[in-house]
């Protein structure tokens, strides 16, 4: 299956899904989408001879118009699965629709734990003593579509932002990847209505 992977900053859970996927016959990376230039993500997929393009979303008059320029350059590139990796947009019901089922998103917290922009900050702020990371189906509500997978990264007594975020991180490098091999094996799929997911 031919996948996409769009991207807004440093890349390290596309550098996860390109390690994972390198040489397998189930996903291929065909194509890196970046709202913002000179992005670390983006040498990421040159460095590994991926297709990498920029659209940014400033050039657009709306967020319809950005969203039909992404759509067209997934579907010009016959991608199947599209995978959110740090992209930084929200997306509208427009590209939402046309994609369904077939986009995956990451998000640092254990959903619907902790949504929006800054979910480990949040954590620690909350004082929980559990965290994680989710993989979900992206719906037009954020950070709010069906569940694929989870892990849980406990917070330690001393754990800071950043110490926390390495080992969230460490979680995410290891369900992302695994999540869209699952997907791109029809594995797992989001059902008919859009609010099950069908193993
Ligand atoms: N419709 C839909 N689209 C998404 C786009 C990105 C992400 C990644 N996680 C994100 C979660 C939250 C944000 C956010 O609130 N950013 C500040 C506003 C930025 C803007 O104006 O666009 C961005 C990405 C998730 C989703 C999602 O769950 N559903
Ligand atoms: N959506 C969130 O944004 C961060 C992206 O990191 P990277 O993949 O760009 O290193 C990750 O924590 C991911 O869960």
């Amino acid at each position: 299956k031919r996948v996409a992977v769009l991207i807004s900053g440093n890349g390290s859970n596309l550098q996860a899904l390109i390690d994972a996927t390198k040489g397998s016959t189930i996903a291929e990376i065909v194509l890196v989408i970046s709202n913002k230039d000179n992005v670390k993500g983006l040498e990421r997929a040159k460095l590994a001879n991926i297709t990498s393009m920029v659209i940014d979303h400033k050039l657009h008059n709306s967020r319809e118009s950005f969203e039909q320029q992404l759509d067209s350059a997934l579907t010009c590139a016959g991608v199947d699965f599209v995978c959110l990796a740090g992209f930084m947009r929200v997306l509208t019901g427009y590209f939402v629709s046309r994609w369904r089922g077939r986009l995956i998103n990451l998000h640092p917290s254990l959903l619907p734990a902790f949504k929006g922009a800054d979910a480990i900050g949040d954590a620690l702020a909350a004082g929980v003593r559990v965290t994680g990371c989710s993989v979900h189906f992206v719906e037009e509500s954020v950070d709010a579509g069906v569940i694929i997978s989870q892990a849980a990264v406990p917070i330690a007594i001393n754990d800071t932002k950043e110490t926390l975020a390495e080992k969230i991180h460490t979680a995410e490098h290891k369900i992302f990847p695994q999540a869209l091999l699952d997907l791109a094996a029809g594995k797992i799929r989001l059902n008919q209505e859009g609010n099950r997911l069908v193993t």
